[in-house]
């Protein structure tokens, strides 16, 4: 199981998310209480360490504020939650990154990995961020194709059950980790992980 922490702005943050196991942390470049500049994200990503997928977040940004922002963080992964089309995927493609698509789901209309030419696929709620989960016991919605990540309101006291339900290829975390809107809490990040990843091999 793929386990993102997301939102991270602190040293303690990232020494927390990797301690836990976590496999991508993500630091978030969109309009938000978590943002981050490029030279704190770079900082905080070199702590990281290559064994960890960094992560870039956006929203409805301009493609060239995209790469530069990306370029200048060393960030390896892009993860795009607005309208962001294929253009942005086709451009980014080229410079390597793993390229995340994050929507909300519509169980009228079932999504596939891919369907852009993202990398992953993320399922988050309509207000990301917020710690709100969307409703994954709709009986409408079909689980996407291909490798897609669960976002939205997880936490530790949730994470298992959606798991065993869901079978996602990963799950997603920020606020559910946090003592109070941006603020982390080493604890809850450990809890987190050890929760999904017992799930997952129980489901297994
Ligand atoms: O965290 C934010 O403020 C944010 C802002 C803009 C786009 C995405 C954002 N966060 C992403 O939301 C999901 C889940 O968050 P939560 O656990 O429900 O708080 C996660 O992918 C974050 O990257």
């Amino acid at each position: 199981m793929f386990i993102k922490i997301c939102g991270l702005r602190t040293a303690e943050d990232v020494d927390a998310a990797v301690a836990a196991g976590a496999d991508a942390v993500g630091f978030v470049f969109a309009h938000s209480p978590r943002r981050v500049d490029a030279a704190t994200a770079r900082e905080l990503a070199a702590r990281a360490g290559d064994r960890v997928l960094t992560v870039g977040v956006f929203r409805g940004q301009p493609l060239e504020e995209v790469r530069e922002l990306a370029a200048a963080s060393g960030i390896r992964a892009v993860q795009l939650h607005g309208d962001e089309g294929a253009e942005y995927y086709e451009a980014l493609r080229p410079e390597g990154y793993t390229l995340v698509r994050a929507t909300a789901p519509a169980p009228e209309q079932p999504e596939s990995c891919g369907a852009l030419g993202e990398d992953l696929l993320l399922l988050d709620a309509p207000a990301p961020g917020a710690g709100k989960p969307w409703d994954w016991s709709d009986p409408r919605f079909v689980p996407p194709a291909g490798r897609w990540v669960l976002a939205g309101g997880l936490d530790a006291g949730n994470v298992g059950r959606a798991v065993r339900t869901l079978a996602p290829w990963g799950v997603d975390v920020s606020s559910g980790v946090e003592v109070r809107r941006g603020v982390k809490d080493p604890a809850m990040i450990t809890e987190f992980v050890r929760a999904a990843r017992e799930a997952s091999a129980a489901s297994a």
